[in-house]
């Protein structure tokens, strides 16, 4: 769906944000783009869905060049940005106007999404909460139906209910035609919900591993202590220790996303190492 091949880009030349990152992002996939607060997220998903442009090497969306911005890739794309823009307009009107962009929209779907989501349907959008626009914004982002939805930080600004109805969501919108990227630095966030991490880091793709792929390398667990265990992070919690240790047992475990990104971010190469690794090689 989406490639990425020797992206090189900087808002200025001599300072790169990213040098010859390559990755791809396929169907079927709800992925979580990791990084900290300036990390990238947002300029690598610029860069993807054709808004910002590299300074060298592509981003294509099903083969098309991204930065073309030609009506059939625009018409299946749908990117909605962390800071949104809302019109004075009721919902109605705005799907009256913004709708015929995209082929299979799918009003009836829309207005179930802004039920779902407690958001008044006759209201004036700008006259609308912050968090009322954004879940206005995301059921119709839902609702266009395109193949690829792009979604930077979409939480931000939603209270816990919605967060959690935002989730249920988005899992019931995945099929198997569509690629969901979301991007957020609360990693919270984004539980149950991606089956695959993709982690920006020191302007290079660290992660792009499925949550399964992690289980069966990295397991996490709570110790007592970190006596006698190959312990490759932890931290301290009120019922012990939150550790991540290679899988060397084939044990499954719940991956635990903020666990597993504070390693990365505090800079244990060992848990990125493992991933590429195959422990588990020897131990059948
Ligand atoms: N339009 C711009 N012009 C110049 N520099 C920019 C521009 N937009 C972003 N940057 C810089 O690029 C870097 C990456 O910013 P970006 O917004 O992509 O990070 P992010 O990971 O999305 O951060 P956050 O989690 O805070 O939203 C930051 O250092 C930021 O200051």
């Amino acid at each position: 769906m989406i490639h990425i091949n020797n992206l090189s880009f900087g808002y200025r030349k001599k300072h790169l944000l990213f040098q010859n990152l390559n990755l791809s992002l396929f169907k079927g996939h709800i992925y979580g783009l990791l990084g900290k607060n300036g990390a990238g997220k947002s300029t690598l998903l610029k860069n993807m869905v054709g808004l910002a442009y590299p300074l060298e090497g592509t981003c294509t969306i099903n083969g098309k060049n991204a930065s073309k911005r030609s009506p059939e890739v625009l018409e299946n794309l749908f990117f909605l940005p962390e800071e949104i823009y809302v019109p004075p307009l009721t919902s109605a009107k705005y799907v009256a106007r913004t709708a015929c962009f995209y082929p299979n929209f799918n009003e009836q779907e829309f207005y179930s999404y802004l039920a779902e989501f407690e958001v008044p349907r006759d209201a004036v959008l700008d006259k609308m909460s912050f968090g009322q626009q954004k879940k206005m914004m995301i059921a119709f982002a839902l609702a266009t139906n395109t193949e690829l939805l792009v979604m930077d930080e979409p939480t931000n600004g939603l209270d816990i209910p919605s967060k959690v109805q935002f989730r249920k969501i988005i899992a019931r919108a995945l099929t198997e035609d569509r690629c969901v990227v979301i991007s957020t630095h609360q990693v919270r966030d984004l539980e149950s919900l991606i089956d695959t991490l993709v982690v920006v880091h020191n302007r290079e793709i660290v992660v792009n591993e499925e949550l399964d792929s992690i289980a069966e390398k990295l397991l996490f667990t709570t110790l007592p202590s970190a006596e006698g265990h190959d312990v490759l992070y932890a931290e301290e919690s009120v019922r012990g220790l939150n550790a991540i240790l290679p899988n060397t047992e084939g044990v499954y475990s719940k991956v635990d996303m903020e666990l597993f990104f504070n390693a990365i971010i505090n800079g244990n190469p060992s848990v990125v190492q493992l991933l590429h690794s195959n422990p588990l090689q020897n131990a059948f």
